[in-house]
């Protein structure tokens, strides 16, 4: 695990002694957007149309940011239009790199070993860390975004003439709404388990633990009333939270010490999280062994050994009752 400094990888872990002990994330540094006339988006310069085999995608399997985006990849039925590589689970020295374990894709594109010379084909002095995902574009030869949040909107959006799935995961009506519990579940929940599980003190892991657990009771009890965030339609806000629920049982309750209670134990995230896995296509995104395996090997500080638990036996497709529930 490292980073770029002025184009030089230095192996280092993350340094939370200049912000007292808690764990602060980074803005990504691509922000470019892909829009159906290659007009710019609402970041960043033009210049990328949507066209069919152009862009290709690097993920981690692991990851819960990459995950939204192959998930919404597979929703909108883009996987012959969108290219796609997958990183090693382990993110040892050299961070993300491209290796044989099962489930991994190599670099097909850029012939890369190492995902931080993707960083550098598009800016040879670029600082700051080595993220997935990131999204290339073949034609230009440099990274259009590392951004989930953007990539996923792009997905759902640019390439409509590629797709012939309608469905809007960002639909106008409910933009506003979607954005505020996206700023809730971000903080509280998708970041929430990281500042809990790389805190340094106690009290920024208290204070992380007890906003996170905070919110997924909020969570639950809204998910009593209705079968999605918004009511009776499934938007992006679901799928973002779903990359965290997914993991945690699996990893955030131990690894991060997410511990009070698992999602299996939630009267309404439980099942809420099973209704969203047994959604055509979804499951086939889920590498719970690049999930458990990424986490326990790669974070020596908190697993020196790299032991990876063999639990817990999960059931994600049990029936989940949902059906139901409507609008709310
Ligand atoms: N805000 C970014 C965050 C992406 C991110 O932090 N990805 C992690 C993997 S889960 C990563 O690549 N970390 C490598 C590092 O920090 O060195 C996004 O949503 O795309």
């Amino acid at each position: 695990m490292g980073l770029l400094v002025d184009g030089v990888w230095h192996d280092e872990w993350y340094d939370t002694k200049s912000t007292g002990g808690r764990f602060v994330r980074k803005d990504s540094a691509f922000r470019n957007w892909v829009t159906p006339d290659g007009a710019p988006g609402p970041s960043g310069e033009g210049g990328f149309r949507a066209e069919a085999g152009r862009y290709h995608l690097y993920v981690s399997l692991a990851c819960p940011w990459a995950h939204r985006t192959l998930i919404l990849r597979k929703l909108k039925k883009l996987e012959d239009v969108i290219s796609v590589s997958v990183v090693d689970p382990c993110m040892g020295s050299q961070g993300w790199v491209f290796g044989d374990s099962p489930g991994t894709v190599p670099d097909t594109v850029n012939g890369a070993s190492r995902l931080y010379e993707i960083y550098l084909k598009a800016d040879p002095h670029y600082s700051g860390r080595v993220t997935v995902p990131v999204l290339w574009d073949k034609q230009r030869g440099t990274i259009v975004n590392n951004e989930s949040s953007e990539i996923i909107r792009m997905f759902n959006a640019a390439f409509a003439a590629f797709t012939d799935v309608a469905d809007d995961y960002y639909p106008e009506p409910l933009r506003k709404e979607i954005d505020r519990v996206n700023e809730r579940v971000y903080h509280a929940v998708n970041n929430g388990v990281y500042k809990a599980g790389f805190a340094t003190t106690q009290e920024a892991y208290d204070q992380a633990f007890d906003t996170l657990f905070g919110a997924l009771d909020e969570l639950d009890t809204r998910l009593a009333r209705s079968r999605y965030l918004l009511g009776d339609r499934l938007t992006e806000a679901d799928w973002r939270l779903f990359t965290t629920l997914v993991r945690f049982d699996a990893v955030y309750v131990g690894h991060f010490k997410c511990n009070l209670r698992r999602i299996a134990d939630y009267p309404n995230l439980g099942p809420y999280l099973r209704d969203l896995y047994q959604v055509p296509g979804v499951a086939g995104t889920v590498n719970m062994e690049h999930i458990k395996r990424h986490y326990y090997e790669s974070h020596k500080t908190i697993n020196p050994a790299g032991i990876v638990p063999r639990g817990p036996a999960l059931d994600l497709d049990a029936p989940h009752g949902r059906e139901q529930l409507g609008a709310g």
